[in-house]
């Protein structure tokens, strides 16, 4: 048999709540310098902003193919939802992919698998991507028990939000363990091996494009030794620095 072709490779940044307006906006501005040829060819590129950055990020955006994403959607298109976001505005902002179900949702804003897959089925019905966190909360000292117990936490996860959408949508998933967010190091390169591998046979079969991106302080050196499992890396802070996003983007379109 042929080796099944990889999808299109992909890094993208949420700034999550990190930034004020002025900050956010020329760090978009920033990182519009960076789009060229030579990673265009490659790789894909998205930022996250918060909300209220959506719209002038757009045009900020506009001339170029990185994409936008929003942080969050609700489930529905409109009605008495007093404080939340409809995803057909995001997409009317110019959001192309909405982020669903980052673990700081599930644990300090009450997002379960439920509400992660109604979402991830309004970001379908509204054209928008769904990219969805998934990772297990634990970090499991023993490295053989780790991958079972990350799948294991992971299935529900990912079925869920598969269930939920179309067959033919695009999605991407991203691979967030919990314990591995907001730390110095990302996880261990052979556990995040392991554990996208697994996760991948969730998805084969599904005709929509189906990308796996990492996501837990990775940065400059991350993707080289995951690239096996993943098709891209999703930054936190280490891409604060956009010359580090740089390295990162000529890493992950070179690898
Ligand atoms: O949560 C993340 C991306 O969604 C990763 O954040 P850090 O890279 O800052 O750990």
């Amino acid at each position: 048999m042929p080796p099944i072709a990889r999808p299109r490779r992909i890094v993208g940044v949420s700034l999550k709540m990190y930034f004020d307006l002025t900050s956010t906006l020329s760090y978009v501005r920033g990182v519009l310098q960076l789009d060229g040829d030579a990673w265009n060819a490659n790789v894909d590129l998205f930022i996250i902003p918060d909300f209220v950055s959506l719209t002038e990020s757009q045009r900020i955006l506009e001339p170029s193919s990185i994409m936008l994403g929003a942080q969050d959607t609700h489930w529905e298109d409109k009605g008495a939802f007093t404080g939340e976001v409809s995803p057909a505005v995001l997409r009317q902002a110019g959001a192309r992919i909405v982020e669903i179900g980052h673990a700081e949702r599930r644990a300090l804003f009450g997002e379960t698998d439920e509400s992660v897959a109604k979402k991830a089925a309004a970001a379908a019905r509204n054209g928008l991507i769904p990219l969805v966190c998934i990772g297990e909360r634990t970090h499991h000292s023993i490295a053989s028990a780790a991958v079972g117990a990350a799948i294991q936490e992971c299935k529900p996860q990912v079925t869920s939000v598969l269930a939920a959408v179309p067959d033919d949508q695009e999605v991407i998933l991203a691979y967030e363990p919990v314990w591995a967010i907001g730390a110095k190091e990302p996880a261990d390169p052979d556990h995040v091996v392991n554990v996208t591998k697994e996760l991948r046979k969730f998805a084969a079969g599904r005709s929509g494009v189906t990308r796996i991106v990492y996501g837990g302080s990775a940065g400059p050196g991350t993707y080289a030794k995951i690239a096996e499992g993943v098709d891209g890396l999703f930054l936190g802070r280490f891409a604060h620095d956009i010359q580090n996003l740089k390295k990162v983007i000529e890493e992950v379109g070179g690898a």
